[in-house]
Order: C-alpha cells, then structure tokens, then sequence
C-alpha cells in the first residue's frame, strides 16, 4: 500500500526545504510529519510514542539550526523518525527496520544528517560534546552542536560524565532535554523526582519566565547586548533563585522548562540559545506519544506496540489455533516469583527494562525485592555484587548487548570476589528489527572468558527454569544464563523445578558419522533437521550441551572419541564462542576431527528478522542441514 504524505510534506525533500517555509507553516509540518508516522508505523512497525513525541521539536531543530552542517546528536535514536522522513528518507520510510531497508536508529552510513550512529543510550551529550571541541579546535566558532536526549536516558551514567566534562570544556553545545517522564516503563529515581520538581515549583518558573522575558527582547541586539543579557541572566538566577539547579551547579546554562509541543515558542526559543555561546540545556516538557490517544494513555504499551490499526488503535495479533509457548521472557517473569517464594534471599534487578524482560511480573509481586535502577547497567551490576556480599541471590536480569556497557563491573565486582550474581541476558543472538546495535552477539565470549563465570544457555523453558533453580543455589558464584529473544517451544511450561548438574550436556539421539552440538535455542533447529536427514537416511548425533563453561568434558570425550566429524551451532560470535570452546577442548585433548563452527562470523549484521539474519549469517536451519549434508557428502538443498 503506498502511503501519501501531507501536501507540504511532499515538498520537503531535505532541511532546506523546511527552512524555506514561513513560521506559519510549521504546524501544519508537525501535523502531516504525526500523520505519516502514524499512518507507516501502524502498517510497518516500529518504536512509536517517542517520535511522535518529539515531531515539534524535531522540526523546530531543523528549522533554526543549520543541520547538517550544525550537528545534531539524538540520543538511542529510537525517537528519530521524523528526523529520518525531514532528512531526505521521507520516501524509503516503509522500508524502517526491515531486511535490506533504512535502519531504526540514525546511522552514519545511511545519511550526512545521522551525526552519530547510537542505539544504546546516554551517549548523545559525549559525542556532541567531542564534536564540540573539535569544531573550537577547528576554529569552527559559529558551529552548532545539540544532544537531545530523553529524560530516560539521562539516568545513565555516561550522560553524568559527559555534563561534568561538558561543565568546563567551553564549547559549544546545547543540550535538549526531552522529558516526558517515561523510560520503556515510566522513568525512575531521584533525578525524575528532581526534574517534577523544577517543572511544578511556581518560584522557579515566575523568575524564569522573567529571565526569558529580558533574554527575548535584549539578545536580539548583538553581542553587547547578550553579554548584558547573561550577567542580568545569571545575576537574577543567582539573586533570586533560592532553588540551586543542578545543570547550574555544573556550569550548564539552564533554560525552561518549556512547552515541547508548541512549534513557535520552540523555534523562538531555540533562536535565542543559538547565540549563547558555551555549555547550555533546554528542558522541554513532551508527551510520549503525543496525537495518538492510545499511546498518550499506555505510555509503554506504545513504546513499540507492532502493527496496529490506526483507527481503532486495536494492536494485531494472530489468534492461533492451539496454544502456543511463552516468550522466555515470561518464563523468567513468572521463574522468578516461584523462586523467590521459596527462597527469601533471591531479589531481581533491572535496568530499566521491567517490561521488556518481564521482571515487572516480580516487582508487582515483591515490590521489595525487585528493583528497576533506571537505564544504569554498570550500577545494576554493582548494587547486585553489593546484594550479594549480604547474602541475597540477585537475579540481574540485562539484554546482552547492554551487558556490553557493564563488563568491568562483572569482572571487577563479581567474579573476581566470586560472588553468587546470577546474569539473566535476554535478546542474546541476533535481536532482529533493532539491528546491529542490540544483537547480543558477543556475550558468550566475552562472559566464558571470566574466571569463576558459569555460561549457560537453555534449549527450552524447562531448562531455564531448572538453570534458574540450579544458579539460585547456594555459594554457585557468578552464573550466566543466556536465552533468545521470543518464544520457546514449549506450551506447557510450567514443569517442576529440577536441580541440574553445573556442566552437564544432555544427549538428544546417538548417531553416525555427524554429531551436532548445539548451545541453546538453536538446539530446536537440530531437532527438526534430524527427523528430516533421517528420511534422507542420514542420522547425526545431537547433543544439547547446556553450558559452555564448564564444559561437559565426560560428554565431550565420547563425541570426539566417536565421531570424526562435527558441527557446533550457536547464536553468538564465532570467535570466541562455544565453537571455539569446542576447538579447544579438541584441541588439548587430543583428539582430531573435521569441525564446522556455525554462528554469527566476525561481520557487522544488520537489522532483519531473526532467521533473516540468522541465513546470513550461516545458522538458520537450512543452513544447518546443509552443513551436515555436506560433512557426509550428499547433496546440499538450496
Ligand atoms: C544502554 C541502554 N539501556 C537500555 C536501553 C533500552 N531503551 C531504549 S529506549 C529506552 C527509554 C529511553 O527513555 P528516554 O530517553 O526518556 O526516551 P523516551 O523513550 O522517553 O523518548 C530504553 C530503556 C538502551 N537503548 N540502551
Ligand atoms: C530502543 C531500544 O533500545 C528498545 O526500545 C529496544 O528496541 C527494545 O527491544 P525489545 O523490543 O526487544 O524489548
Ligand atoms: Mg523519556
């Protein structure tokens, strides 16, 4: 189905062309740049509430600031869609996020506009502030460069770093901060009490109008004139505003908050910070979700809600016809309660992900034992290891690829004091739509490596749960339990709770010739493909090896002993990987044998469904029957 964009829309082909309109034309801009991204998403897909929310601000940036030669930063970039359709991708937007089509996030690659390619968040404010003091070094003076970033995202600790370092590199750099107090979930912590605060004290927005007020009218004079301005500026902030701010505190020339859904205060605002030089933040008040009632109202539900109709608002989905497995992420949602209820030591961490990763299952269960920290993994991390040093058993439940952010603080506060953390690392292997920057790629390479780390990954429900049972135990240490984002295989999931031995691999079938060890999830493909070789008269072995550390050395010893050739299947990278733990185990006993490793080769995978990718990358289940057919010499299917 094509999708016609709004009349004015249609003509802006590039930021110029939105600089060329009158001020008066903006709103109808941000009422056709809603409709289109209402009218694609609902029949395309994808993060939602956070670009509509920021349609104002997105054409009121683009509008004043001189992009691309002003760098613009948007901080994780899910909301940047009417970024993308205003910078030239307007027509390539139904391809957002699939297989061969534009990503969801900005991307260097994909366009001169994407200053920063992001996808993980609170990096926005570094990387404009390096672009900063680039330009100063350059002689760049007059060159603009804005963070914008959500008020989820400030909770991050790079977002700190980079205001502490931001406080006294006098470049120049503004950063917008977009609240509209939700993360995924609704946003946590001090800092969003803190910035309620400075929204609803009357005090502090009476003297702020009045500052806006002089601003407005001086700053329009000249350098003189802003100079006056500033010292009125800060003379009257510092006078009179008994509030301390705290991007005050920090050197941060603070302005708002202001109303982010009014297109020409934002734009006469906006005008007047260009000629401020040095480190300033706008706080911009939003809605996520802004002009979609539904997503107004469920806020998190229409983070990213899947096709929708955009009339109803009635959320597809297919009615199957028998009943179907849980995601995983329920599994551990629904695990987690069980466990803690009989063990009074097990607590649950997350980094702002209790959707997402269904731990918000336990904190509406346990309140006091279940704890959303924010966007903050390297803290999730730590406050785990200082959990565990009291003896509670958290369960810090990370994506794999944000565990990236916090490996020192698994190494340096939880392994090397052998701590009992258990890692829940949901979305590991290739997360699909989000692309390069969520696949959890690397952590069973970057986890085996750690001395005193268990690595485990389950084929089914039931084995998570039992890995689950078995890493709740006492003095375990640090244990990793690593599983695929979606559903499993196993409808009737809630078995009984079962003790399994650490490094112990299960035996699917014994066979000839081939055997095929798998590590997780993937181990279902292996099923199928067995029964279909079986027809062709070919029978492998299959072995469901659990963990990759340690390995089933007893098992290991007979495969090798038995067969002379093998194939490994994991859904992370090679190098590294249980592949390569395979290679070695081969390797220092012994043995010889022909192996082919199967998963995610040393290569940037781009977005796509997950057996999309997973094709590409040489592991989908015909990828894998292939393999074996070659190893025993029959012809390859294609
Ligand atoms: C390091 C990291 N942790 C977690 C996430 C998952 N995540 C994506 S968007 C988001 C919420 C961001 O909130 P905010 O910055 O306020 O943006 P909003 O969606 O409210 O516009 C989270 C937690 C991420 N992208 N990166
Ligand atoms: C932008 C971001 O990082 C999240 O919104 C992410 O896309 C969530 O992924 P899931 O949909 O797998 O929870
Ligand atoms: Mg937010």
């Amino acid at each position: 189905m094509i999708i016609k964009p709004g009349e004015l829309l249609t003509s802006i082909n590039s930021p110029a062309d939105l600089r060329n309109l009158k001020p008066d034309q903006l709103l109808q801009v941000t009422q056709e740049l809603r409709q289109y991204i209402i009218d694609v998403v609902s029949i395309h897909g994808g993060h939602f509430g956070a670009s509509l929310g920021v349609v104002e601000l997105t054409t009121a940036l683009h509008y004043v600031f001189n992009t691309p030669y002003d760098q613009l930063v948007w901080d994780v970039g899910h909301q940047a869609y009417g970024h993308k359709i205003l910078t030239g991708r307007r027509d390539v937007f139904h391809t957002n996020r699939k297989y061969g089509g534009i990503s969801g996030f900005p991307k260097r690659k994909e366009s001169e506009y994407d200053t920063f390619g992001v996808g993980h968040s609170s990096t926005s404010i570094s990387a404009a502030l390096g672009m900063a003091v680039a330009s100063k070094y350059k002689g760049e003076d007059k060159r603009q460069h804005i963070a914008v970033i959500g008020d989820g995202a400030m909770t991050g600790g790079m977002a700190f770093e980079a205001l502490n370092h931001g406080g006294v590199a006098n470049a120049n750099l503004l950063v917008v901060l977009n609240d509209n107090c939700m993360s995924i979930d609704p946003n946590v912590g001090a800092l969003k009490e803190y910035l309620t605060d400075i929204t609803t004290s009357r005090t502090y927005n009476k003297v702020r109008d009045e500052v806006w007020k002089i601003l407005g009218k001086i700053s329009k004079f000249g350098p003189d004139a802003r100079t006056i301005v500033s010292k009125i500026e800060s003379g009257v902030k510092a006078a009179i505003l008994k509030q301390s701010n705290l991007f005050e505190g920090l050197n941060f020339r603070y302005f708002g908050p202001i109303d982010g859904h009014d297109i020409n205060h934002l734009v006469s605002v906006m005008e007047d910070l260009k000629h401020i030089p040095g480190p300033k933040i706008l706080h911009v008040l939003t809605t996520k979700g802004k002009g979609f009632a539904l997503a107004e109202k469920d806020q998190t539900k229409w983070h990213a809600p899947g096709l929708f109709d955009k009339i109803t608002g009635e959320i597809y989905k297919t009615v199957p016809e028998k009943p179907q497995p849980p995601k995983y992420q329920d599994v551990f949602g629904h695990t987690m309660v069980e466990l803690a209820e009989q063990n009074e030591k097990i607590m649950g961490v997350t980094p702002a992900m209790p959707s997402g990763c269904s731990l918000n299952i336990m904190m509406k269960a346990m309140p006091d034992r279940a704890f959303d920290v924010g966007i903050a993994e390297q803290h999730a991390v730590t406050f785990s290891a200082g959990l565990a040093t009291q003896g509670m058993v958290p369960f810090c439940n990370i994506y794999s690829t944000f565990m990236q952010r916090a490996y020192d603080q698994v190494l340096h506060d939880v392994c090397l004091q052998n701590l009992n953390v258990v890692f829940c690392l949901d979305r590991a292997g290739f997360a699909g739509a989000d692309g390069p920057t969520h696949h959890g790629a690397y952590d069973i390479a970057y986890m085996r490596c750690i001395p005193n780390m268990v690595v485990a990954a389950p084929m089914n429900e039931q084995e998570l749960r039992n890995m689950m049972y078995t890493a709740s135990q006492e003095d375990m240490g640090p244990f990793t339990i690593r599983y695929p984002r979606g559903e499993g295989v196993m409808p009737q999931w809630r078995t009984p709770l079962e003790l399994q031995q650490v490094g112990k691999g299960r035996t699917i079938q014994e066979g000839e010739e081939v055997a095929i060890l798998t590590f997780g999830h993937v181990g279902n493909y292996a099923v199928d493909i067995c029964q279909k070789l079986a027809l062709d008269g070919i029978t492998p072995g299959h072995y469901d090896m659990r963990y990759t550390k340690p390995l089933d050395a007893e098992l290991l010893h007979h495969i090798f002993s038995k067969y002379d050739k093998v194939v490994t299947v994991e859904d992370g990278c090679l190098q590294g990987g249980f592949g390569s733990a395979v290679l070695e185990f081969m390797v220092d006993n012994g043995y010889t044998c022909q192996v082919k490793r199967l998963g995610i080769p040393d290569a940037i995978f781009e977005h796509g469904s997950q057996l999309e990718l997973q094709h590409e990358a040489g592991f989908a289940p015909i990828d894998i029957e292939n393999a074996v057919r070659e190893l025993v010499g029959v012809p390859v299917k294609v």
